[in-house]
């Protein structure tokens, strides 16, 4: 799909789209409906009370509806990304992105609205009437000049933020990009010379920020498709001619001859390589058109090896791209329930990501970016999106313009505790899942897949491979070949497959295997058939022998028959295996074992688990609380079989730990910190737990399995941990994401994603 490092196919982009439920989003209850007195409360006739408190006063609307966290994201689809007028129906997808974005990174609730009409009065009355519903309005892929005409009117008719995300957003990361981009290459803002291609929404805004910052006026040039925007052109509009410049220049050619500075937000390939050769020295670029840039960053390094290069992609090193700014600006409009977005805000945002670029990255994340190019630079000017920290400190920059302005209706009163606030926001299991991908990227591995004839199994390899996570090993009869060709690879040659049937490598796995069970009951014939016969054998003699790093499997049988597959090849790390299924609620990630293993833990067992799990918790970015689980609580009831638990408490107390740790209780006492405090509180968690350590297998199991049937890919895991080389046993029921997020772990080191 592109010459970048992320490689897709379009029917992979389609089946990432129309997978399980069509689409990007879905709505989830925030309150609990499942009972007679809870639809009572919610709907009729509970539901009358705040409809007659909000009518009385209006504000209370933060209060009883999720207003108060609620955007639209609203386009008529006239200007969809780069790609042009495609109508309000086919802006969906990225509408729905937009939504899915303002979620993933702010917790922001946003909901894609496509209105269907290209009359700015249509349209300015449909968004006005919808008012009431949201907290913010955030406009997107409009075309100029309606675009200016549609905000400007709405901002004035609606008392909640309106803000043009590809007019606003873009220049402020823009504005961010270019202090930084002219700070390492010794430019004063004032003095630069910049030439802008692209006349719409985005290009306008950008140009409007960027004067209003210090560059000067006679050293912008604006092109649109006729070529440069001067004093002497008769068919300018208002939006345009606010720009146009006296100068015998006329062609975008001869506009960058000398300019320090190119931003594009035009269309694919609208600058040509040759013409960056007349810019001045270390030129700074920004092709930012979506999704392709007017040139790509080797084309603009091959002409000019001294440029700075930014783009609207995730794919290429700077990415200067909207999504650093939407989803963290609304935060903080929405927290301090900001009546608009003003300009002190924008340049807050801008300075705030400008100064978070040229702070040191946090270990985990430059280590998941690939280490040293991220480091304030020509490849680090802005920072990127999965970076945790954007999300305390765009948001609280926002927030204390908004309050400094006069604009803010809810100032904050603690900054400190509203950044604490911030951080926890998000659950950190989810950055750090990201962080493991972005880990696997800057250093590939090669994993085997031993299942390789199966199609999800096929497609998990395929997305690993072309997702730049590593390269697939995959194991099976040649028919593997034709299933990656079924599932859309043109030339499968480029995939390593490993047959056992004529592979190369067989004597050496037989010779192996023999070596090491020779002397526990097996006749080397048995080991031939082994190894030829069955994929988890084989595989993992493969790995054993340093044909791959790491190892998935589990999707054809049973995980007890593939763990003993695996087990007598390869063997444990000294201690017994056991399986870590990552339960990611909204707010909160609770870690179950041993959801995998032993069926009747002994008390050194469970308590064992417990030390290996927090460890793991730890590498999640968990600080770990764990709780021995059970149905009985502080030996209530009485004279109930939990003496292994209590034992194994007592055990912990014995070899003084560094976590916190608690039990026998229930799951629900030990979920929730205030039951903790109010019924029992010489308990010694300090806050809800995130690790529950189950009393046997089949309640480790049976609770992992029932959250999973009911929460979908909310259940990640089993993990296994403890065996002597990276291997991932899949549950049988895996999906294609769950096994390329197994590969990723498995990849990642025995025990998943580590905290570098
Ligand atoms: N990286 C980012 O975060 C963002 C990037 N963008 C990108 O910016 C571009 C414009 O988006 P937007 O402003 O919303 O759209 P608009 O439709 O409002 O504006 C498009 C502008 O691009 C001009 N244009 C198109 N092709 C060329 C060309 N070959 N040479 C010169 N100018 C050209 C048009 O010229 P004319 O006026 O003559 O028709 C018009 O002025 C898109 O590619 C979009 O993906 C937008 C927002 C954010
Ligand atoms: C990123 C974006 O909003 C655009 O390209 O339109
Ligand atoms: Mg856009």
């Amino acid at each position: 799909m592109s010459d970048s490092n992320v490689k897709f196919s379009e029917a992979e982009a389609l089946h990432f789209h129309s997978r399980g439920r069509p689409g990007k989003i879905e709505i989830i209850a925030s309150k609990p409906m499942a009972t007679q007195r809870d639809l009572s409360l919610a709907y009729s006739p509970g539901v009358a009370v705040p409809v007659r408190a909000i009518a009385e006063d209006p504000a209370t609307a933060y209060d009883y509806t999720a207003k108060g966290n609620l955007v639209a994201v609203i386009s008529n689809g006239t200007a969809i990304l780069g790609l042009g007028n495609l109508g309000a129906l086919a802006s969906k997808p990225v509408m729905e992105g937009k939504a899915v974005l303002f979620k993933r990174f702010a917790d922001v609730d946003a909901i894609d609205l496509e209105l269907d009409t290209e009359d700015p009065q249509k349209f300015i009355d449909a968004v006005a009437l919808m008012g009431p519903s949201f907290g913010g309005i955030n406009l997107e892929d409009i075309a100029a000049p309606d675009c200016f005409v549609i905000e400007q009117t709405l901002r004035e008719r609606m008392n909640i933020p309106v803000f043009h995300d590809d007019q606003h957003g873009t220049a402020i990361i823009t504005a961010a990009g270019l202090i930084n981009a002219c700070l390492l290459t010794g430019r004063e803002l004032g003095s630069v010379k910049v030439v802008v291609n692209g006349a719409g929404a985005a290009a306008i805004a950008c140009t409007e920020l960027i004067k209003a910052m210090g560059v000067r006026g006679d050293n912008v040039i604006m092109c649109d498709r006729s070529g440069v925007i001067h004093k002497g052109r008769d068919d300018l509009d208002q939006w345009k001619s606010a720009h146009a410049v006296d100068t015998d220049r006329r062609t975008l050619e001869d506009a960058l001859a000398g300019a320090d500075v190119f931003l594009g937000l035009s269309a694919a390939g609208a600058l040509k390589p040759e013409w960056v050769t007349h810019m001045a020295s270390k030129p700074i670029i920004f092709a930012m058109a979506n999704p392709d840039p007017e040139i790509t960053p080797p084309e603009a390094k091959a002409a000019r090896p001294d440029a700075i290069v930014a783009t609207g992609r995730s794919d290429y090193p700077n990415q200067v791209n909207n999504v650093l700014g939407f989803p963290f600006i609304f935060r903080g409009a929405l927290d301090v329930r900001a009546r608009a977005i003003n300009d002190e805000m924008k340049i807050a945002a801008a300075q705030a990501l400008a100064e978070l670029a040229r702070e040191p990255v946090p270990d985990e994340v430059s280590a998941a970016y690939g280490g040293q190019s991220r480091r304030f630079g020509a490849d680090y000017i802005i920072p990127a999106p999965f970076d945790p920290r954007l999300l305390e400190v765009v948001p609280a920059a926002v927030a204390e313009a908004a309050m400094r302005s006069g604009v803010a209706q809810r100032p904050i009163e603690n900054m400190a505790a509203y950044r604490q606030h911030l951080r926890a926001r998000l659950n950190p299991t989810v950055s750090v899942l990201s962080l493991a991908y972005e880990a696997a990227k800057a250093n590939p591995k090669r994993v085997l897949f031993a299942e390789g004839e199966e199609k999800n199994v096929l497609r998990a390899a395929i997305a690993f491979k072309e997702g730049g996570l590593g390269t697939p090993v995959l194991v099976g009869r040649d028919e593997v070949y034709d299933n990656l060709k079924e599932l859309g690879i043109d030339d499968p040659s480029g995939y390593i497959v490993l047959n056992s049937r004529n592979s190369p490598l067989v004597g050496r796995a037989v010779d192996h295997l023999y070596a090491r069970l020779q002397r526990k009951g097996y006749l080397r014939r048995e080991i031939e058939r082994m190894v030829n016969q069955d994929r988890n054998t084989f595989a993992a003699a493969m790995l054993e022998l340093g044909e791959a790093d790491a190892m998935i499997t589990g999707t054809t049988r049973p995980f007890s028959q593939s763990l003993r597959q695996v087990q007598r090849v390869i063997g444990d790390d000294g201690q017994a295996p056991f399986g870590i299924s990552v339960i990611v609620g909204q707010n909160q990630t609770v870690l179950i074992a041993d959801t995998a293993v032993t069926e009747r833990p002994t008390a050194e067992e469970l308590a064992n688990i417990a030390v290996r799990t927090a460890a793991f918790a730890r590498r999640m970015g968990q600080e770990p609380r764990v709780a021995f689980a059970s149905y009985t609580t502080f030996g209530n009831p009485a004279g109930a079989f939990v003496g292994n638990l209590r034992e194994a408490v007592s055990l912990l107390d014995a070899r003084t730990v560094d976590f916190e740790y608690e039990g026998e209780m229930s799951p629900e006492l030990a979920l929730s910190h205030d039951m903790q405090r109010r019924f029992y509180p010489f308990s010694r968690l300090s806050g809800p737990a995130n690790i529950l350590i189950m009393p046997g297998l089949q309640s480790a199991s049976l609770s992992a399995k029932l959250l999973r049937a009911l929460g979908g890919e909310s259940v990640l895991g089993p993990y296994l941990v403890g065996m002597r080389l990276p291997v991932q046993i899949a549950p049988m029921t895996a999906t294609a994401t769950d096994l390329v997020t197994l590969a990723v772990l498995a990849a990642g080191g025995v025990e998943g994603p580590r905290r570098r």
